[in-house]
């Protein structure tokens, strides 16, 4: 027998800041195909077709569009992360944090994670900008995990 005590307010944080980030990623498609139509650059030939018939001028065939792969990227770095933090801050809410602390933690990765996508694919940002951003989100992962399996499984 498991015996599972959560906090409301902890676990309203993680299903709100989870649902935001869920969204965030989801909107990354739109983001690709509004770029896509902005540059006229699609990478399979049928949507080449279509866009003639939608008669979009000159659309091309192009696999390397660097502001579509950026988006591109900027997603992919989402699916590499966003999935783990689903993990992460459900076995840490379920470790019985500090609430406030939780809070504070939820918010500041979906705040590092959105903001890595505005300095990765909307407006270019020198580094270190993506980096600083994309570590506190990894570290705050990492942190949740750790803290969420230690207590979770203690004795
Ligand atoms: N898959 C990532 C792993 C490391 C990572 O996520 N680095 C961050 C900070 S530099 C990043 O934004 N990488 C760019 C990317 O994933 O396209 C990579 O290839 O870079």
């Amino acid at each position: 027998m498991i015996d599972i005590t959560i906090d409301k307010n902890v676990f309203h944080g993680f299903l709100f800041y989870t649902g935001v980030l869920v969204l965030k990623t989801m909107l990354m498609s739109l983001l690709t195909t509004r770029m896509r139509f902005m540059k006229r650059v699609w990478s399979s030939p049928e949507d080449i077709d279509a866009a003639i018939k939608l008669k979009i001028p000159s659309p091309s065939l192009k696999y390397d569009d660097e502001h579509v792969e950026r988006v591109r990227r900027a997603h992919l770095n989402d699916l590499e992360n966003i999935p783990m933090f689903i993990f992460s801050g459900f076995v840490y809410a379920l470790s019985q944090p500090n609430p406030s602390v939780a809070l504070t933690l939820f918010r500041i990765y979906a705040l590092a994670r959105i903001l890595h996508t505005v300095v990765y694919a909307i407006y270019v940002v020198p580094q270190p900008a993506r980096a600083i951003f994309h570590v506190i989100s990894y570290f705050i992962a990492i942190y949740m995990t750790i803290v969420g399996l230690i207590m979770f499984f203690r004795p």
